[in-house]
């Protein structure tokens, strides 16, 4: 079976502490990762987040800016950093990375999203090339923009007809905490209210969604049709298996069916 996949990755499985930049191994097990799949017939598209996180991280700044031209200008700086950290790793499997910046406005109006999912599609059509998209942070306006990932990828998912939507991130997927503290995988949601009630009010120090974002990310896909995954990107190497196999500490969303016509 070949299916498409929009796989997105968070910055906190990107990036590690400040001073110390993009997390290599990490990158390149992601790589073989997107090899692997690729070669058995799936259609890869990469969102990928980092762009801020890489800068602050190689730069050593702890706390985020608030001021809006100094974190595009951090976006700028890190988005090149990011492909380049990428096309090292896909290289290594004779694949190059095809870049695509967007913003809100190039998918929400009606003659440039068809263009835009054209070279999309044109992207994926090419042998040895992974699409990887990421929002055009240096000149997205604050009113203007998704501002998280998530919720991107969701939207790619949708327009470019995925059958899969993998939000990959620093944890094994929604988590649940149990009353002594312990914590379970979530491994199925059908009811998004109930499931929205385990997320806490946290996520990583240069991370911009937080699992509520993720849980709406996969309400909208989900509606699309999109069956939706939420799972541990620092274990990408298991992602064949949590998608096709045992490896069950994953949570996953399945759209419901429509009802039956009477
Ligand atoms: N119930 C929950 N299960 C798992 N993670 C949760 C939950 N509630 C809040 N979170 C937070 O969400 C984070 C994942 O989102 P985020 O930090 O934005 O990651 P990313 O950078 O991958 O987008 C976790 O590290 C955790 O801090
Ligand atoms: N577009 C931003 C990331 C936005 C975002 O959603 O970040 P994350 O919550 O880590 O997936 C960047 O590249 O820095």
């Amino acid at each position: 079976m070949s299916e498409r996949i929009v796989i997105k990755i968070g910055t906190g499985v990107l990036t590690r502490d400040a001073g110390i930049g993009i997390d290599e191994p990490i990158v390149a097990r992601l790589a073989d990762t997107l090899a692997t799949l690729a070669a058995s017939g799936h259609e890869i598209i990469l969102v990928s987040s980092g762009a801020v996180g890489t800068a602050l991280s190689e730069l050593a700044i702890d706390t985020r800016p608030t001021d809006v031209a100094e974190l595009q200008s951090l976006a700028a700086i890190g988005q090149a950093r990011l492909m380049q950290i990428y096309n090292k790793h896909l290289g290594t499997h004779g694949l190059t990375a095809g870049q695509m910046l967007l913003t809100y406005s190039d998918l929400e109006s009606d003659g440039r999203r068809e263009r835009v999912m054209r070279t999309l599609e044109a992207l994926v059509a090419r042998p040895n090339v992974i699409p990887i998209i990421n929002e055009n942070d240096t000149v997205a306006v604050e009113e203007l923009r998704y501002g998280d990932n998530d919720t991107l990828s969701a939207v790619i998912a949708t327009l470019g007809h995925a059958d899969k939507l993998v939000l990959l991130t620093s944890v094994d997927g929604l988590l649940a905490t149990g009353p002594n503290g312990e914590s379970s995988t979530i491994e199925e949601i059908s009811d998004f209210t109930a499931a929205l009630s385990h997320v806490k009010d946290e996520k990583g120090r240069l991370s911009v969604g937080g699992m509520a974002s993720k849980l709406d990310a996969a309400r909208r896909a989900v509606e699309n049709g999109v069956e939706t995954w939420i799972a541990n990107g620092k274990r990408c190497q298991n992602l064949h298996d949590m998608l096709y196999g045992n490896d069950k500490r994953r949570t996953r969303i399945t759209p419901t069916p429509p009802p039956p016509k009477s």
